[in-house]
Order: C-alpha cells, then sequence, then structure tokens
C-alpha cells in the first residue's frame, strides 16, 4: 500500500518480512494446491452456494419482519417507527471468512435496536420461523453462553445468535466496527457481537483476502486431518487458525497460497512462544472488560501459545491450550514444514500434508474417559460439559510422574446401548460394554431386528487421551510405575459438582487401555492397528488407577453375589496389569 509521501503502510504490529512477488514456482505449486484442495472437497457446489445466499437475503427480511412486528405489536409504535426500525443480519465464522465446506453452517447475528428484547427474539422471531415449511430442526438454546437460535434453512444449517444495540433503529448501513456501540450492552450482546467484529477485523487486516482464504483453507484441511483443530480439547479452534494465517498474510503481503501456508509453517514452527500473536496493537476502550494484558492480570502470563483477538475487548482464543497440546502442535508444525519445503522443492506433494493422524496407532496405551446416561438430551449436555473440562485433567497428567506426554483426541465417541437387562444397563453406566449392545449413533434399533428385547436404552461418550510413558532406566528391571489415581480422582470430582449432576441418571468412568484393547470405531477408514515388535519384550508400565477402577468394581461385584461370567475377560485384564 503506497502512502501519498511515498512511504509504504504496512498491516500488522511489525514491517513485512518481504514485499516480493510471487516466482513461477510459487505460481505453480499454489495451482497444485488448489487442485488438492479441490480434490479433497474442500469447496461447496455452486449450487449449495447460491442456495445460500438465497437462504440469507430470505432471514434478513424475516429479521425485519421480526422487528417489525415487535415495535408495532408489543411496544405500539406508529407505523412509521416500527418501519424505520429495521434489524440486521451480520454473518461470522467460516461462511464470513470464505473459507467454510459444504454441509457447514452459516454463523449469522441477528442485530436489532433497543427496543427488541432477547425474549422477543426467543419468542416471535422463533414463531416466525416455526411457521416456516422451508425451515426444519428448529431448536432454542436459551442456557449457552452465547444463546443461540438452530435450525435448517431449505437445509442448510444455521446458528443463528442475537444483539440488541443502545440505538433506536437499526439501518442496513449500520456496521459493528464503532467500540462505542458496546457501552450500556449486557454482556450476553457483547459476546454475541464478539464473533462478528472479530471476523470483519481479520478480514480488514489482511493485505490479500484471496491469498488468505486458500491459505487457510489448506491449513484447517490439515488441522482437521492431523487432530489438532478444537479449542475446547486445548488445541487452536477456527478463530485461533485464521488469526495465525492473517499474521503470515501480513508479513508476506503480495505472497500467494503456496508461498505463504509453507512460510506459515516454517515460521510457527520456529515461533518463541509464548510472545504473542497479534494482528494489530491492543486497543483501550469504553468498557469496564478485561483486555487480554499478562502486565496486569497474572492468569494471562500462563497462556504458553497467546493468540489475540484484534477486535476491542481483545481475548486470548488460546486460553485453554496446556503443555501436552503445545507440544504435540508444535510436533505437527515441524511435520508439516518439512512437507512444505519437500513441496516447495518438487520432491514432495501436498496430499502428503493432509494424510491422516495416527493418534490410535502412536501409543501404547490410552484412558478412556466413559460418560454415560439415560437418555440423550441428558448425554449432550452431559458429555459436553466433560469434554469442557477434559483439558483439566490434561493438566492433571502432565505433574504425573514418567508421563511424558497426555494427548487428548479431538472428539468423543457416542454409542447407544440397548440393554436387555438391568445388570446389562447398570454395567453399561459403569463403563463395561463390548460392541454386542451397541447401535450407531443414528440407527435406532427396532425390537424386530434383536432376539432378545430391549429394557432400556444408555449413551454413551467415549473420550482418549494417549499416554506417553517414559522408557525405563537401562538396568532396571522394575515395572515403570504410573500414578494416575490423583489426576483421575480430582477430574470426576470436578465435573461431579456441576450443577445438573445427577447420580442416578449418569455415570463417569476412566480407565487404561492397551492399544491392542482399542475399539473398532476408533479405526475409521479402514486404518490398522498398532502392531508391537514381537522381538523386544517388553516390561508393561504398571499403572495405579482411579480408586473406583476396575479392581474395586470387580470386588464390589463379587461382594454383592454378583455372577463373574458376565464380565468381558479381556477388559478385566487389561485394567488389572501387573502390580494392580
Ligand atoms: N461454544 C462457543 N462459545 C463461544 N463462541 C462460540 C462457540 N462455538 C462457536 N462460537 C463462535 O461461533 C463462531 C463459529 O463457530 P463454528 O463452530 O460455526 O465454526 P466455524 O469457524 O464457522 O467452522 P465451521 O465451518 O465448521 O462451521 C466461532 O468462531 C466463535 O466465534
Ligand atoms: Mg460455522
Ligand atoms: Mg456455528
Amino acid at each position: 500500500m503506497e502512502l501519498q509521501n511515498g512511504q509504504t503502510k504496512h498491516l500488522g504490529v511489525t514491517p513485512p518480512i518481504a514485499v516480493t512477488y510471487p516466482t513461477p514456482r510459487e505460481i505453480e505449486v499454489t495451482d497444485s494446491l488448489v487442485q488438492e484442495l479441490t480434490a479433497q472437497g474442500t469447496f461447496e457446489s455452486e449450487e449449495e452456494s447460491k442456495r445460500r445466499e438465497v437462504v440469507l437475503g430470505k432471514l434478513d427480511k424475516l429479521v425485519k419482519e421480526f422487528v417489525y412486528n415487535v415495535s408495532r405489536e408489543k411496544k405500539k409504535l406508529p407505523e412509521a417507527d416500527a418501519k424505520e426500525a429495521g434489524g440486521k443480519i451480520f454473518t461470522f465464522g467460516s461462511y464470513r471468512l470464505g473459507v467454510h465446506g459444504a454441509g457447514t453452517d452459516i454463523d449469522t447475528l441477528c442485530v436489532v435496536p433497543r427496543h427488541v428484547t432477547r425474549e422477543d427474539f426467543f419468542d416471535e422471531m422463533y414463531r416466525i420461523l416455526k411457521n416456516l415449511s422451508e425451515v426444519n430442526e428448529l431448536t432454542c438454546v436459551t442456557d449457552a453462553y452465547v444463546p443461540v437460535i438452530k435450525l435448517r434453512f431449505q437445509d442448510i444449517p444455521i446458528d443463528l445468535i442475537f444483539a440488541r444495540l443502545e440505538l433506536p433503529k437499526v439501518p442496513d448501513e449500520l456496521e459493528l466496527r464503532e467500540n462505542t456501540l458496546l457501552k450500556n450492552l449486557d454482556e450476553t450482546c457483547i459476546r454475541s457481537l464478539n464473533g462478528s467484529r472479530v471476523t470483519d477485523e481479520i478480514l480488514r487486516l489482511v493485505p490479500s483476502i484471496p491469498a488468505f482464504r486458500t491459505s487457510l483453507r489448506c491449513i484447517k484441511l490439515w488441522a482437521k486431518r492431523r487432530a489438532i483443530y478444537s479449542n475446547v480439547m486445548g488445541f487452536f479452534g477456527g478463530v485461533a487458525w485464521a488469526m495465525l494465517v492473517a499474521r503470515i498474510c501480513q508479513l508476506y503481503p503480495n505472497a500467494i497460497a503456496g508461498a505463504i501456508v509453507s512460510r506459515f509453517f516454517r515460521i510457527m514452527h520456529q515461533w518463541k512462544w509464548p510472545q504473542p500473536v497479534l494482528l494489530k496493537p491492543i486497543e483501550d476502550g469504553p468498557l469496564q472488560v478485561r483486555v487480554w494484558n499478562p502486565k496486569i492480570y497474572h492468569g494471562d502470563r500462563f497462556h504458553l501459545m497467546p493468540i489475540i483477538t484484534p477486535a476491542y475487548p481483545s481475548m486470548c482464543a488460546t486460553h485453554n491450550v496446556t503443555q501436552s497440546t503445545k507440544k504435540i502442535i508444535e510436533r505437527e508444525f515441524e511435520r508439516a514444514a518439512e512437507i512444505a519445503d519437500h513441496v516447495m522443492v518438487g520432491s514432495g506433494k501436498w496430499a502428503d500434508l493432509f494424510e491422516k493422524h495416527d493418534f490410535f496407532i502412536r501409543y501404547r496405551y490410552y484412558l478412556q474417559i466413559i460418560v454415560s446416561s439415560d437418555s440423550s438430551e441428558r448425554q449432550l449436555k452431559w458429555s459436553g460439559m466433560v469434554e469442557s473440562r477434559i483439558r483439566h485433567l490434561i493438566s492433571k497428567l502432565e505433574s504425573v510422574e514418567n508421563l511424558e506426554l497426555a494427548h487428548p483426541f479431538v472428539k468423543g465417541f457416542d454409542k447407544i446401548h440397548h440393554c436387555t437387562n438391568d445388570q446389562m444397563a447398570t454395567d453399561v453406566m459403569h463403563g463395561i460394554f463390548d460392541s454386542t449392545s451397541v447401535t450407531d449413533k443414528n440407527t435406532e434399533l427396532s425390537q424386530n431386528n434383536t432376539d432378545a428385547v430391549t429394557v432400556r436404552v444408555i449413551y454413551t461418550t467415549t473420550f482418549y487421551v494417549g499416554l506417553d510413558i517414559s522408557r525405563r532406566d537401562p538396568g532396571t528391571k522394575a515395572p515403570r510405575q504410573l500414578n494416575i489415581s490423583w489426576p483421575t480422582q480430582e477430574f470426576i470430582k470436578l465435573v461431579k459438582v456441576w450443577d445438573k449432576y445427577d447420580e442416578k441418571s449418569m455415570g463417569i468412568h476412566i480407565k487404561h487401555v492397551k492399544s491392542s484393547e482399542l475399539p473398532p470405531e476408533v479405526f475409521e477408514d479402514g486404518q490398522k492397528r498398532r502392531e508391537d515388535s514381537k522381538k523386544r519384550k517388553r516390561v508393561p508400565p504398571e499403572v495405579l488407577e482411579d480408586g473406583q477402577g476396575k479392581r474395586e468394581e470387580l470386588k464390589k461385584r463379587k461382594h454383592d453375589g454378583l455372577a463373574e461370567k458376565d464380565q468381558n475377560p479381556k477388559k478385566i485384564k487389561s485394567n488389572s496389569p501387573n502390580g494392580i
């Protein structure tokens, strides 16, 4: 960007590293990157893209109708004022950034004038949507951190959130950039506006939007395939990845995607964390709210890989990162940097970057965190709550002696168990089950298909943590000891203090399994199991588990006079390795 005085203006907190234009080789690798991204199915069809635009147009009209109805009927405003009250939608998330894939949602913010309330939104807006034949799967989530109406509009998933401004009308020209707009708003509205303000600011802060989009598409696909795309589990979420890519775009303002991606990995691999990634200087603003500042706030000093959102009030988008997830992300940056270097010199291909993660073959031991309940609605909330706390388990595991790394997997595995007797249901609630009682998450097992009658249906979600256990000292014969009872017990206590926790209808159990005992569903797409070298005899580690672990359970069952043949012998063995 050329300024009048001949100086070049740059975007970002430092000048660019290079302002050079693409070389023929960079153009070539960018073309092959776009080809690969297309082959990998990251772009939606033209038909879907048009349908999204139509849907957004309709949604905008509906929001105006909603504001008008509330203005006239509830607030009794004169006709002219009600018409002028306006109302407008803004998109954010991957759709706004232009990096969404087929079938992903449109994150939409509905902005209204001050006389329209959140209750009106969940009441009148919901009613309007409910009456439309094009709308399906309409649900209100009123008690979330950011309350939302979820729906499918002409088969496009929509997340509709709400913000009410301190203005008498919301005209079509209104923008959300001004920090003063946030004055006198409640916290929920500020949070709801934040997503849109951040995405818009990111787009303003990148020198070339097309280069940014292609690069981000590549980084998102890579991060998803390598299982490091998840804010909740302590990796990076969509906004964090977008900001990282945006920062590299700022450093190479004239570069195209192929060059940006390869520099992205090289720079991120060498980044001196905890130096924060910033897209612009952190701003002060009109609110009494916390802005990220490690000089003032002690907690902010513990952020291991801080990536700071650019819109006021700036926050750290990566505060969930732990020592373990940091190591894993860095390991992936290193792997990717090597591949990208090979691609640049012609000795490798982009497809190598997108190879699937090896989480379920990488480790010899895993923790299973089994969350259970007796209804699908309860399971959704209960497993979501446990999931949001797993990073605390990881932090606690990090202090366990002989444990090099505790690696959380990005998602849980859901199962529906059709139990044919009460004992089976009790077992499943206690995390004891095999595949025979299970149906696929989405298929309800009809009773006609089974020999036995389903007495109770139990829902489980299993999360996994890979354990990297340090090697024994050469010369010692004793097994390494891994005492995970404190972290697991503390974790179980932590999740059980949840105000909606109910002992009768919800269960949580942690156990450790060998890689050979992992269930088949974790090996998608025909991935093979780990094959351990048979030549070298290994001494298995001695794992001291949660006091309510399997052994205790068995003792209790014996004591209660329950038949031991109900047990799955393989699992018992797995849970009582040498020494327990
Ligand atoms: N649990 C949450 N708490 C707060 N904000 C959230 C939460 N989930 C999503 N958001 C906000 O909504 C935005 C969009 O989230 P979404 O899950 O739709 O991801 P996305 O980046 O749009 O990717 P996708 O293409 O998969 O939809 C996020 O960038 C974030 O601002
Ligand atoms: Mg989205
Ligand atoms: Mg969404």
